[in-house]
């Protein structure tokens, strides 16, 4: 079986697929009469398609653990999809390169305590995969009309393993 080894989450390495969603290194400013700091415009949130509309979603999701089969991927044409874990618990997170609408390479990252990510509109990759425990997350993407969801199982699955 294809294996594919976990690499740390870094904006350097994701940046074809999406946004790593955290504090450092991001423009940042005091509201609220300074007892606030925002960190701000951290993901860049598209809808597109009938009818779009931004969705704020909880998904509480089972965890899965290493080595992890990879059966499928998919992507959203009218949207992006961002995973906000509302833990500390790292996650799992896959995303494909596209061949002529075929997902290849496919690229496993393993998230540090508190980060999120964005995923891209179109970018493929794989669903929600806690690890350790049931985890929440806050998920923002796109509702409206359309079929806002591609999916593609592979020939052969990939197995996920950690570093
Ligand atoms: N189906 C759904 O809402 N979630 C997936 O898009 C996912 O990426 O987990
Ligand atoms: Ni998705």
């Amino acid at each position: 079986m294809r294996t594919v080894k976990v690499e740390r989450l870094t904006k350097a390495e994701f940046a074809p697929f999406g946004d790593v969603i955290e504090k450092e290194g991001v423009e940042n400013f005091k509201i609220n009469d300074g007892r606030c700091t925002r960190y701000h415009d951290l993901a860049h949130v598209e809808i597109a398609g009938p009818q779009p509309r931004a969705l704020v979603n909880i998904f509480e999701s089972t965890p899965v653990s290493f080595p992890y089969e990879l059966r499928m991927v998919e992507r959203h044409p009218f949207g992006s999809q961002a995973f906000v874990p509302l833990s500390d618990r790292p996650f799992l997170v896959i995303v494909c390169e596209d061949e002529g609408a075929v997902p290849v390479r496919p690229r496993a990252f393993v998230t540090a305590p508190g980060q999120g990510i964005n995923f891209f509109r179109n970018t493929w990759h794989g669903v929600l995969t806690p690890l350790e425990a049931v985890s929440d997350f806050v998920v923002v993407d796109r509702g409206g009309e359309g079929n806002n969801l591609e999916e593609y199982f592979f020939d052969e699955p990939y197995c996920v393993v950690e570093g």
